[in-house]
């Protein structure tokens, strides 16, 4: 209900005032009743515009006061509200309010999506710099609202911006540009039946044809355009035309007529005080008198626009000085955003370009990590590969004992040891028995098991200090030092033992694994060589003696 009410209040506000301020004296008293803040800003802003057409601006106020006090209202709205403000402020002639309402409008049109909005807000714009005689200004928004009229495809507002164009070019004295976009804006809204445009070209109509000394050709068109007027309801509009209209009947002699309408202009309760309107009034009402030779009234008149342009100086350079202020007020309020703007996306720079190097950090830390676990690994292996090739180097593969160079090597050292501790030491050869016939009855493979074997056995009965490696075949060495003969011979008979004991499991039960052992001592100055040699001869004097036996060189 309330909702249809706002519709059937937008409407009557343009086409009936009467049925308009009834709808507004219903819905103000029925403000419970609202559903939300957006809705009484909907009323507000129909209130207000009432109050505007009648130019009742003080009361056109207080509704968009209210609205803008109102949380959760639309930017949309709030547009309107500022937009409407700035003019109603401009009527007031309380500038700087005024100027500052139109920035805070201008600085929301770009933010809101509804072009309609847009339109309006450019539009109203356009007005206020006209007023202000900033005609450049003025022709900006006016553009810019055409353009939006021309995007959303709106003829009635394409035809309102155009008429707009048109004018401002008549203020501005471009007669030439003036009448060419009057031309277009009539063939333009020709047919679109908006009274408010209609008035407006008639007028424009009406002011040729007066120019042109076609009195009657003009009386009716202004008489046209004051018809068009009335059903607007735009009071300086319709004093426009009854200005026209006197001027007229004064240049034909009608000069009661001319009267008539001149104090209905200075009657009019909302005749602006300082305005253009009233000026012309009262040039007229001098030139009535003039006409019928009241010179004293004449003069009075003549006094009375001169104060009226007075006023109207004053006020035309506060607009001016208070338009000045704001303008650099703001210039200086965007410049300050800009630069906020600027510090902020330098911090936000300065803050990413830390994430990045602390990224950047982390990335290098991996991937040094990843080089340095690259490079240990390479280290280990390195020394992996090192160490077996130091092993292979130095053990007999099959057998797990030394080989023959490195056992000879440590031989030297025990032998070295000796020198230096005056000590002794024993070295022994033995030779596996009949090995051959091992590897040609029970194969290569038995062969070498059996050589593990011993050779473990051999380990067996070591200590730490002692040396054994193979020399090749099945002959091997055992080094033992600080040892005589008789420590050598107990450790064969220990190692014969074991021999016995291996077990037999892979082995014929007659097979037995024997040996001929040759052993040497150092007793006085013989090198390592001479006892390696004297080993030898021992252990063949043992093969010679039937085997499986120890000889002491
Ligand atoms: N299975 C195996 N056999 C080997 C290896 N090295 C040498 N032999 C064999 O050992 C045998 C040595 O034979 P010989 O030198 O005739 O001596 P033997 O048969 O042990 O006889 P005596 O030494 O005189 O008691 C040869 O048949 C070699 O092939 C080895 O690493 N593995």
């Amino acid at each position: 209900n309330i909702e249809e009410n706002l519709a059937q209040l937008r409407e009557s506000n343009t086409y009936d005032s009467e049925k308009a301020f009834q709808l507004i004296q219903d819905l103000q008293e029925r403000l419970d009743e609202f559903v939300s803040n957006e809705q009484k800003a909907q009323f507000y802003i129909q209130k207000s515009y009432f109050y505007i057409l009648k130019s009742e601006n003080q009361k056109a106020k207080r509704p968009l006061e209210l609205l803008l006090q109102l949380p959760g209202v639309s930017e949309d709205t709030r547009l309107a509200a500022y937009s409407l403000l700035s003019q109603v402020f401009m009527s007031l002639n309380q500038y700087q309010d005024a100027f500052n309402h139109l920035f805070e409008a201008l600085s929301i049109v770009p933010k809101i999506s509804d072009e309609a909005l847009q339109f309006n807000s450019y539009y109203a714009a356009a007005n206020v710099f006209v007023e202000l005689e900033a005609y450049d200004e003025a022709l900006e928004y006016a553009l810019k609202a055409r353009d939006i009229a021309l995007a959303m495809n709106d003829n009635p507002d394409q035809c309102y911006s155009k008429a707009l164009i048109a004018n401002i070019f008549l203020f501005q004295n471009s007669q030439h540009d003036h009448e060419d976009r009057l031309k277009e804006a009539i063939d333009f809204c020709k047919g679109l039946n908006l009274t408010v445009v209609d008035a407006y070209l008639y007028k424009n109509l009406a002011l040729n044809y007066f120019n042109h000394e076609q009195l009657e050709q003009s009386e009716l068109a202004y008489n046209t355009a004051l018809k068009k007027s009335a059903e607007t309801g735009y009071l300086p509009e319709i004093l426009q035309m009854k200005l026209g209209l006197a001027r007229i009947y004064l240049r034909k002699g009608e000069l009661e007529k001319a009267k008539a309408n001149i104090d209905e202009i200075l009657q009019e309760p909302a005749l602006q005080e300082a305005g253009m309107n009233r000026k012309e009034a009262t040039e007229l009402l001098a030139k009535y008198y003039e006409m019928n030779e009241s010179y004293v009234e004449a003069y009075d008149a003549l006094s009375m626009l001169a104060e009226i342009q007075d006023k109207m100086l004053t006020l035309q350079a506060n607009k001016n000085l208070a338009y000045q202020k704001v303008k650099y007020a703001h210039l200086d309020q965007n410049a300050q955003i800009q630069i906020l703007d600027h510090k902020n996306k330098l911090l936000e720079l300065t803050h990413q370009v830390e994430e990045q190097s602390k990224r950047n950090f982390q990335l290098l830390s991996v991937i040094v990590l990843i080089l340095l676990s690259g490079i240990s690994l390479w280290l280990w292996r390195v020394k992996k590969q090192k160490e077996r090739y130091q092993r292979l180097s130095q053990i007999d593969d099959l057998t797990n004992t030394l080989n023959r160079r490195y056992a000879l090597k440590l031989a030297h050292e025990v032998h070295h040891e000796s020198l230096i501790n005056k000590s002794h030491y024993c070295v022994i050869i033995f030779d596996l028995d009949y090995f051959k016939t091992v590897n040609d009855k029970y194969g290569h493979a038995m062969g070498d098991w059996v050589l593990t074997k011993v050779s473990q056995c051999v380990k067996e009965q070591m200590r730490a200090v002692d040396v054994f490696g193979r020399l090749g075949g099945e002959e091997f060495i055992v080094v033992l030092p600080q040892c005589n003969s008789a420590d050598a011979k107990k450790f064969i008979e220990r190692c014969v033992k074991c021999f016995k004991d291996i077990e037999h499991a892979k082995l014929p039960d007659d097979f037995e694994i024997t040996a001929s052992f040759g052993v040497a001592a150092k007793t006085n100055g013989e090198s390592l060589e001479e006892l390696i040699i004297e080993a030898d001869n021992a252990m063949y004097k043992a093969k010679r003696n039937g085997r499986n036996q120890i000889q002491i060189y």
